[in-house]
């Protein structure tokens, strides 16, 4: 009997991608990254990092081509479907963060899993013990989100990407206002949770030294000529 074929995390065809406005566009011919891989994509600023993270957690959908997450077709789904494909599946960790400022450290953590359909209680206790692991100490879990510094609101950030256990961490710029120390500590917890749930970690940094922690690096300008990871 011959094993089944795996399905990818990601599978791209011939993606292309440009914005109402015109001008600039995305070509990118072909990029499959399998279950568990852990890839670090670099780029000039406007090299179109952002929009294709963007792409690849359904926010925005591809202008023609073929994108497949975890074998469902992206390019496909409507609006809806995507954002829920989004809660149940995909972490993402926005350039902008995009905590809720009036909840509480603890309350923006957990509306992943809430979005995602997950007990709370076994939420609540997960999440703490994330935010204890990203140097998010007990006293600020009830502060305003916006109490915070910036670094501290990006590890609030990854702990609610990684709260519902994602099969695919999408993060762009995480680190870019954390100390080396925080940093590293970051590093470690995102992949040592991605490498225990089997998660495809795709990462955006300008920060060379973190190419260390990854299987595979890219740049955009090797994505846009089909350049694969392995
Ligand atoms: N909403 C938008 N409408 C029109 N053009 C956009 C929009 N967002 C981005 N662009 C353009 O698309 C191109 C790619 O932008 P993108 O933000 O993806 O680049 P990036 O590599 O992430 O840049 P940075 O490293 O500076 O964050 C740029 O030329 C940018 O000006």
């Amino acid at each position: 009997m011959t094993d089944k074929p795996k399905i990818p995390a990601i599978d791209l065809k011939q993606l292309q991608f440009y914005y109402q406005s015109g001008g600039w566009q995305l070509n990118l011919p072909g990029l499959t990254l399998h279950c568990g891989q852990h890839l670090f994509v670099r780029g000039v600023s406007g090299s179109g990092k952002t929009t294709l993270l963007n792409l690849l957690c359904g926010i925005t959908r591809p202008v023609s081509g073929e994108l497949y997450v975890n074998g469902q077709p992206l390019h496909q789904l409507s609006s809806s479907a995507r954002d829920s494909l989004r809660a149940k599946h995909i972490g993402v960790v926005f350039q902008q963060l995009n905590l809720i400022p009036y909840l509480s450290v603890l309350d923006n953590t957990l509306l992943s899993s809430h979005f995602a359909g997950q007990n709370k209680t076994d939420s609540v206790n997960r999440a703490k013990t994330l935010l204890q692991r990203l140097g998010l100490q007990q006293d600020l879990w009830h502060k305003p989100a916006t109490n915070l510094s910036v670094g501290q609101q990006q590890r609030v950030a990854i702990a609610r990407a990684l709260l519902p256990k994602p099969t695919l961490l999408i993060a762009d710029e995480p680190t870019s206002a954390l100390d080396s120390d925080n940093r590293d500590a970051f590093m470690r917890v995102m992949l040592a949770e991605a490498d225990a749930n089997g998660c495809t970690v795709i990462f955006v940094s300008h920060d060379q030294s973190l190419t260390q922690y990854f299987h595979y690096q890219l740049d955009m300008q090797q994505l846009a000529t089909g350049v694969q990871p392995c």
